[in-house]
């Protein structure tokens, strides 16, 4: 793989690649041949510093790296999260083929039918008032408590997917921090309100923490006997949900095959599917599996996926870029970039490869952004003129959900679309001095000027362009991210599916409660931690 990588260096320095702005002017069709569609979903990655050599060789890359070999032994649940034991099959719980799908022997469809099904009655009966609250009224807010990947999936979603939201009102409770719970519980009415408990382990200490929180709000207000018609769980760990008081008919499982970051498509879809419809739920689905099979199938030039992720670690591995920009031209995806955080830093922030050795150039990107035109106005600046260069990946429907309103959606196209050429091809100093000069600045002045007014140009950019953003086109954007991460994190050689990174820090705040408590001295820590607890401490009420 190492001497492709630079093969591909050398090919950008030979080409000068980088110069996208010359290969457009050189190439009307670059458009054409750099750009690939998935029904209604465009990929445009023509402004992206690729040709068909550097692209030929990435494609050597994958067959080299054993991008295909691997995706099928991940479709097929062979245990590919090594480090846990684990087969990674959150494909099969969007399999709406239901072809089977073995574990150790067994098929897991029955099992993945069975929870969806049951997910779908609770909803239906939330939805209708057939299930109420303990005093007889009908659930109007839905409380998810949850964190990581047991909370930023349904928020992004249920966000996403605001024009199909009919169910009760939705929210999200995940930081410890006590003004995360009680500000949600100010606005709301016990009698009305139904928690969900989210969480994979049912140990981590925000969730039930909060859960207890939950709890004695509702046991306040209603008297313990309520509890059971105020909440149901989403858990792999049945056990220790049963210990907490729920009734079993609102516990819905899901196996340890799902990492945290994947399980949008498992129970933890719960609250979306309550605001949304089982229907509707059904159609989201519908849509990671489309991505499924066309990623499992497509040619390595038509497979998107593939593209987004040979392209992803071109930017990272070849031409060294730390960061990418996630910028969605969808206010409605507000916290995708957030959900993609998690989904690509938590899989692919490692530094060990499969064999336990240090990774041989870089492993995943920073990965950050906002909602345009929002992020426009705050730090596209440095994307532009900035001394790092940044990838952004630009979305946009081509319809919005406010017909009343298809001046602002014009608008909303023209502001992403202008970005990306901006982005491509800059403004030289002459263009820039003219500029000045046409408006009747002097010579002097404008050649002092316009340095601070030249775009160098030449940064990349990928947009994708879809009809409008349904339950099915939302499933097929996170599945194809999904499987982007999958490509980048095979090339890097690492263990996609396992979070050890986040360990140490959960294990040293467990040991640190009591010294914050005041209960034992934190000697045996750092001065920096010992000077911290004592200004903490002298401060505390
Ligand atoms: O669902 P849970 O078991 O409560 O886990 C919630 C989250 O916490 C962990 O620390 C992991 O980093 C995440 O991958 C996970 O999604």
């Amino acid at each position: 793989m190492q001497a492709i990588i630079q093969d591909l260096k050398s090919a950008v320095a030979k080409s000068n690649a980088t110069n996208i702005r010359a290969a457009f002017a050189a190439d009307p069709d670059r458009f054409e041949r750099f750009s690939a569609s998935f029904d209604d979903l465009l990929m445009d990655y023509s402004k992206t510093a690729v040709n068909d050599e550097i692209l030929l060789l990435l494609e050597r890359l994958a067959e080299v790296g054993g991008v295909v070999k691997k995706r099928e032994e991940m479709f097929s649940g062979s245990p590919i999260n090594f480090t846990e034991g684990r087969a990674v099959l959150h494909t099969a719980l969007r399999n709406r083929s239901n072809t089977p799908v073995l574990v150790d022997g067994t098929d897991v469809m029955p099992d993945v039918n069975a929870v969806i099904s049951a997910m779908g009655v609770f909803a239906d009966g939330i939805r209708s008032g057939a299930l109420r609250g303990a005093t007889g009224k009908q659930i109007t807010d839905v409380v998810n408590i949850g964190i990581g990947g047991s909370d930023l999936g349904p928020v992004m979603a249920t966000l996403a997917l605001a024009p199909y939201h009919d169910g009760p009102r939705a929210h999200f409770v995940s930081n410890v921090d006590g003004a995360h719970v009680a500000d949600t519980l100010r606005l709301l009415d016990a009698e009305t309100t139904l928690f969900i408990i989210a969480s994979k382990t049912f140990t981590t200490i925000e969730t039930m923490t909060n859960a207890a929180s939950a709890r004695a709000f509702i046991a306040e207000k209603l008297g313990e006997t309520a509890v059971r018609h105020h909440f149901a769980a989403v858990s792999t760990a049945l056990d220790k949900v049963a210990a907490f008081g729920i009734e079993s008919d609102r516990i819905f499982g899901f196996w340890d095959w799902v990492g945290g970051r994947y399980s949008i498509w498992s129970a933890i879809g719960l609250p979306l599917m309550i605001a949304i419809g089982p229907e509707n739920f059904g159609k989201f689905l519908d849509g990671a599996h489309a991505m499924d099979r066309h990623f499992r199938t497509a040619p390595a030039r038509q497979n998107l996926p593939m593209l987004l992720g040979l392209i992803g670690f071109y930017h990272r591995n070849v031409l060294g870029y730390p960061s990418r920009a996630i910028l969605p031209y969808d206010q409605r995806l507000l916290r995708f970039p957030a959900y993609l955080q998690q989904l690509d830093m938590e899989s692919n922030g490692k530094g060990v490869t499969v064999d336990g050795k240090p990774v041989e150039g870089n492993s995943g990107p920073v990965v950050w952004g906002e909602p345009g035109t929002n992020g426009q106005h705050a730090f596209y600046q440095l994307i532009h003129q900035g001394t790092s260069i940044i990838p952004a990946e630009f979305m946009i429907a081509a319809n919005g959900f406010e017909p009343h309103l298809r001046h602002q959606h014009e608008l909303l196209i023209a502001n992403c679309l202008a970005q990306s050429e901006a982005l491509m091809k800059g403004r030289t100093f002459a263009e820039a001095k003219d500029q000045l000069t046409s408006k009747g600045m002097d010579e002097k002045q404008a050649d002092f000027i316009a340095p601070h007014r030249v775009f160098t140009g030449n940064r990349p950019s990928i947009t994708f362009v879809y009809d409008r953003l349904t339950p099915f086109a939302l499933g097929r954007l996170i599945a194809l991210y999904e499987h982007r991460v999958f490509v980048e994190g095979v090339l890097f050689r690492i263990n996609s599916f396992d979070q050890w990174g986040v360990e140490l820090g959960k294990e040293l705040a467990t040991g640190l409660l009591p010294v914050v408590q005041g209960k034992k001295s934190a000697e045996g820590h750092d001065s920096s931690t010992q000077g911290l607890v004592a200004a903490l401490l002298a401060e505390r009420a």
